[in-house]
């Protein structure tokens, strides 16, 4: 017997366009939690680079890609279609990484991005 493994079989058959909406919604509510913890090893990694020029590190950006396609096709998914969403998130990451680096070893008193300003 043959075992298909596809996107659409892993849905929940909708009725409606607001269904579908909410069933989005409640993927994205796991998914941005997932997101923003993933960014908090950004500042990680932004605390243990020496140089600025190593926050970008196209090795492993490409190893990363060829994981997640590979992932993707294990789990029904489009190869294409994941590493496009890679790439642009890793680039959000990347300019992330580059202000936490910064920020990280800005001079104190300097205005640092995630402090309260006094009203
Ligand atoms: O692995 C790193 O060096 C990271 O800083 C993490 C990360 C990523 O988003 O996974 C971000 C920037 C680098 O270009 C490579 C990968």
């Amino acid at each position: 017997m043959t075992t298909t493994n596809r996107a659409i079989d892993k849905t929940h058959t909708c009725a409606s366009m607001a269904e579908v909406r909410a069933r989005i919604d409640a993927l994205d509510d796991i998914l941005v939690p997932l997101l923003v913890e993933r960014g908090g090893y950004m500042t990680q990694a932004a605390t243990l680079k020496a140089r600025a020029d190593q926050v970008r590190d196209e090795g492993r950006i490409e190893q990363i890609v060829r994981r997640v396609r590979e992932r993707a096709r294990e789990e029904g998914g489009e190869p294409e279609v994941i590493e496009a969403i890679y790439r642009a998130m890793m680039e959000a990451y990347i300019a992330y990484e580059h202000r936490e680096f910064a920020r990280l070893r800005a001079a104190p008193g300097q205005q640092q991005p995630h402090e309260e300003t006094a009203p």
